[in-house]
């Protein structure tokens, strides 16, 4: 009976909450509040995609532990290491950045703002019609353009390559950026919460060997950035006058002006099921077009 007793006693003890002290409160929400900082950071950033690489290989990782497979674990283990390097490296923007946020952040307004970022970033339908008009305007013309459209990943790295503009969105204005022999027409724009925020950008150049080759680096680079970011580019040919959309990875050719309004109104519609459904159907079309 003693040995039941002490047992229990035993068994009590390790599944008892340990006693907490304030600090201990204190401890655990600095530490909550840190983590959903970094995450919601994270999810800014073209950092996202890697932590969702590394989660993978980490459960890639584990599995091969269980399963004793010694090569695959050796291999992992040892990558790892190097990787952690090697993200320092690749990310040394990001982690500029978000240490300068670090200073200029205002925190209170930050932690309890119910608003994401992907709200702040939904744009009006005036932009989109602006946007619109401008580059079947400039298709008609021919006159050579590269419209970038922030999503949520931060495109900050990119515009710092550009002039800063922040002005409001208007057809006049991009035509007017991209007017040949004028010192902003060369590289991109790029538009945040419905406003130029910069021109002449230089965005990365996508390697993908899926791109025709008839395109040049003004539709690589559109790729180039959708490859990196969520965002959505519009590219008009100065070759050919097309219209062309850009995004995850992928470019979207032949658009007319229907189309093409089709496309941009993915940025204004709600998120779920109804964004889903519309997305695929505009692919879908769009597809069958090329
Ligand atoms: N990395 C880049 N970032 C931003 N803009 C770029 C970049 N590379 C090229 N461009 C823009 O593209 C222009 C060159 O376009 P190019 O003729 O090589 O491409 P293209 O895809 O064939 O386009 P187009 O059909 O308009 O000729 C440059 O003058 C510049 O404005």
């Amino acid at each position: 009976m003693s040995k039941f007793f002490n047992g229990l006693e035993k068994y009590i003890y390790w599944t008892s909450i340990p006693k907490m002290g304030i600090n201990d409160i204190v401890d655990i929400l600095i530490v909550s509040v840190m983590i959903y900082l970094i995450v919601k950071w994270i999810k800014t950033t073209r950092a996202w995609v890697l932590l969702k690489g590394i989660i993978i290989l980490l459960c890639i990782a584990f599995a091969a532990y269980i399963l004793q497979l010694h090569t695959v674990s050796w291999i992992l283990s040892n990558t790892m290491s190097v990787g952690i390097t090697a993200i320092l490296i690749v990310f040394q923007p990001e982690l500029r950045n978000a240490l300068e946020q670090l200073g200029r952040k205002n925190w209170v307004t930050d932690i309890f703002s119910t608003e994401s970022r992907q709200e702040e970033q939904e744009y009006t339908a005036r932009t989109l019609q602006e946007i619109s008009r401008a580059a079947i305007e400039m298709g008609k013309v021919k006159t050579g353009a590269l419209i970038v459209l922030e999503r949520t990943v931060a495109l900050g790295e990119y515009e710092r390559t550009g002039i800063p503009i922040d002005a409001k969105v208007s057809s006049q204005l991009l035509i007017n950026i991209f007017e040949h022999n004028t010192p902003l027409h060369d590289g991109a724009v790029i538009i945040r919460n419905n406003r130029v925020v910069s021109a002449t950008c230089y965005l990365p150049l996508s390697d993908s060997v899926e791109i025709d080759k008839e395109m040049g680096t003004r539709h690589r680079a559109a790729v180039g950035i959708s490859e990196v970011s969520d965002s959505l580019t519009v590219i008009v040919s100065e070759e050919t006058g097309g219209i062309s959309i850009a995004r995850d990875g992928k470019i979207i050719r032949h658009l007319d002006p229907q189309g093409l309004r089709d496309e941009l109104s993915v940025l204004r519609e709600e998120k779920g099921q109804n964004k889903k459904f519309k997305l695929w159907k505009g692919r879908n079309r769009n597809e069958k077009k090329n």
